[in-house]
């Protein structure tokens, strides 16, 4: 099912992209603009603004696009050479293009037909097919025919059929991005528990910070076809490499802690609900109220900050306040972090 030559001991494990680079057109910007990375095991996901390259990256580690520059491997050899089928990786795109005319378990089942002698007895088949079905929220849905399916489902039985032949690394292209929020946020959870019960690595391409969050053990932040950090979402969050990485996080002030009022040059990031409406005469900066919702349970208060912008402040739940007044603030340092600290790339 997949073909590389044999790497020498010492050899990286799992995939490696080396300084790829992807064009469209001959001249202008590349596409992927000298991309490195490495997934041995675990989701990593692309994570970045439309047009940052994730999609022409992912298709050509899979093979879909040809590579101008740079390398492929995989267990330390090229793969660019290797066509499509026979890298070894699964697919899976935004919309899972079932095969309308077969059922739930004939999509599964696809995946497990190799030719001749390398396809498994109809028991085996049918034993696996029950078992990719109950791994991803399915059971006793293979009889079902595919146009009955809700969207989530659908994409589910996508999930199965990729998974079915084992693939050593599954590649996911906005998978969830066709399904409505709600949906999305149980579908991560389930695919990142159907990836890591098969031990499946994985590259998740997605523009949905929460969801890289959700699925992926490490994220790669992409901006006009470069990498600009590598990191566990932790990571991330902890110390956004620059203000473009911070303000793609959902970071909503990227300015000189002097600005807080601490009186050190260092810039920093402040995440929504950095600042706190505080009772009257508490507060350190002021305010002006832009606007309050509710969300969840919290109460969210949009400020204007002198130096700052406007920014989400946290209130008491049911707190109430009119919109162009002035409100007192403190910061809470547990949501301000320091930009550009260390470098997390790699
Ligand atoms: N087949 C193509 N022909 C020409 N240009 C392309 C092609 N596919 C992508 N591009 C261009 O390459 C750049 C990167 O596109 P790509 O789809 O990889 O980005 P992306 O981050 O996946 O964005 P999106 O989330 O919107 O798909 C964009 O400028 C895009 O217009």
């Amino acid at each position: 099912m997949s073909e590389t030559a044999s790497a020498g001991p010492g050899a990286a494990r799992g995939l490696e992209v080396r300084d790829l680079v992807v064009r469209y057109a001959a001249t202008g910007p590349a596409a992927v603009d000298g991309v490195s990375l490495a997934v041995a095991d675990g989701v990593l996901a692309l994570l970045g603004p439309s047009g940052c390259g994730k999609s022409s990256l992912l298709r050509a580690v899979a093979g879909l696009e040809p590579v101008a520059g740079g390398d492929v491997r995989w267990d330390g050899a090229s793969v660019v050479e290797v066509p499509v089928h026979r890298r070894g990786f699964g697919l899976l795109f935004q919309d899972g293009q079932l095969f309308p005319h077969r059922d739930v378990g004939g999509n599964v089942a696809y995946g497990l037909e190799g030719p001749g002698d390398a396809r498994p007895s109809r028991a085996t088949r049918r034993a696996r097919v029950a078992e990719l079905l109950e791994l991803v929220g399915l059971a006793g849905f293979a009889d079902r025919s595919v146009a009955t399916l809700s969207g989530g489902e659908r994409q589910r039985v996508a999930l199965a059929r990729a998974l079915a032949p084992r693939p050593r690394l599954l590649l996911l292209d906005e998978p969830l991005s066709a399904l409505d929020q709600g949906l999305r946020e149980r579908l991560a959870e389930d695919l990142r528990a159907a990836l890591a019960a098969t031990g499946t690595a994985a590259v998740l391409v997605t523009h949905d910070q929460d969801e890289a969050a959700a699925v992926a053990d490490r994220v790669a932040v992409m901006s006009a076809g470069r990498l600009l950090q590598v990191g566990t979402p932790t990571e991330l969050w902890r110390s956004p490499a620059g203000p473009e990485v911070a303000a793609f996080l959902g970071f909503e002030a990227v300015v000189p802690r002097a600005v807080l009022g601490a009186g050190d040059a260092a810039t920093v990031a402040l995440a929504p609900g950095a600042l706190v409406v505080a009772s009257s005469g508490a507060g350190t900066t002021d305010g002006r109220v832009v606007r309050v919702r509710a969300r969840r349970g919290r109460t969210e208060v949009l400020v204007s900050v002198q130096g700052l912008g406007v920014v989400t402040a946290a209130a008491p739940v049911g707190w109430t306040g009119s919109v162009g007044s002035s409100v007192p603030l403190v910061v809470d340092p547990d949501r301000v972090v320091p930009v550009g600290a260390r470098s997390a790339t790699g």
